[in-house]
């Protein structure tokens, strides 16, 4: 496995692993690396000849009030389950090689990036979109593979490759989750374990409400409901919304089909997220 520190070694890197036309699979990360992250690189094995897996705490996409200098690092224990998973290349630059001094050009998508985690966290889009547009273009990458746990950056890095005509593959992976239903997520090891033994409860609240809905009970009196028992387990709810699952508009009131239920709660100082298809009858 290799591993790339600046642009030369990463240049370096790419053209090896490029000899004989093999595809390049990028996995964009910020590294505290779990389950749900190798089970990008599979899919990125799918899709391609070569994987790539990108380690960046992105400093653009955290606000100033935000976890940033907390957040979990832990390049040893990430780099030896790269290995494990076969990955054959590790791109790991330092933020001034990412951001040297005076960038300032960044990327500014509209559509998907409203509302939900657009609205919570404003900017967060901007520097998710601008690191991301950076990593296929430094990695050239064919593919390049997301998880669907977050939800609304999927949607906008699909945007974004779609309106920038770049010429990466966007391919979306499904939540991988514990097995009492958690989705996983780096931030979750800041949990109590009081705490971790309560989030089960957001992604069966999810489950109840969707069952409900797809039987025929009102959307918004549902969520109104689930979003109240949320607060009554302990959580802090930030939005429970049904949106039509591309563009993260509203589903219309009454409309049927394939729609997407979306859930931020916090629980301590962590911010749980997950999202579910939800089918609603017409
Ligand atoms: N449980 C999961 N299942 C599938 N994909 C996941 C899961 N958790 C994270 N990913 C995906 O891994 C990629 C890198 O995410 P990131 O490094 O931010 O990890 P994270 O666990 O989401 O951390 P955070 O605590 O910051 O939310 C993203 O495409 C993200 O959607
Ligand atoms: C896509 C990403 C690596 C960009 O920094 C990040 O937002 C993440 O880890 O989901
Ligand atoms: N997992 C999305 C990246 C972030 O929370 O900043």
């Amino acid at each position: 496995m290799k591993i790339a520190r600046n642009l030369s070694e990463l240049n370096e890197a790419l053209a090896s692993l490029r000899s004989g036309g093999r595809r390049i699979g990028l996995v964009p990360t910020m590294g505290a690396l779990h389950h749900g992250h190798l089970s990008l690189v599979e899919e990125a094995r799918r899709h391609a000849d070569a994987v790539a897996v990108s380690i960046f705490v992105n400093p653009l996409q955290f606000n100033p009030n935000e976890d940033l200098s907390r957040y979990p690092r832990d390049e040893a224990g990430d780099l030896r389950k790269l290995e494990g998973a076969g990955c054959d290349l590790v791109w790991l630059p330092p933020v001034e090689v990412m951001y040297p001094p005076g960038a300032a050009t960044v990327i500014e998508v509209g559509g998907p990036s409203a509302g939900f985690e657009g609205a919570a966290r404003p900017g967060h889009f901007r520097g998710v979109a601008t690191v991301c547009a950076k990593l296929f273009n430094q990695t050239g990458a064919d593919v390049a593979v997301f998880g669907e746990k977050d939800w609304q950056q999927l949607q906008v890095v699909g945007r974004m490759v779609a309106d920038l005509d770049l010429r990466v593959r966007i391919v979306g992976h499904s939540t991988v989750r514990e097995a009492d239903g958690l989705a996983f997520s780096s931030r979750n090891i800041r949990l109590s374990p009081a705490e971790r033994a309560l989030t089960p409860v957001l992604a069966r609240r999810m489950r109840d409400a969707i069952a409900a809905m797809a039987a025929g009970a009102p959307p918004e009196d549902t969520l109104a409901a689930a979003t109240a028992a949320l607060r009554a387990d302990g959580f802090t709810p930030d939005y429970l919304a049904l949106v039509e699952p591309t563009s993260m508009s509203p589903w219309p009131a009454g409309q049927a089909g394939e729609a997407r239920l979306l859930a931020a709660a916090r629980l301590g100082e962590v911010r749980l997220l997950d999202n579910m298809p939800a089918h609603l009858p017409g």
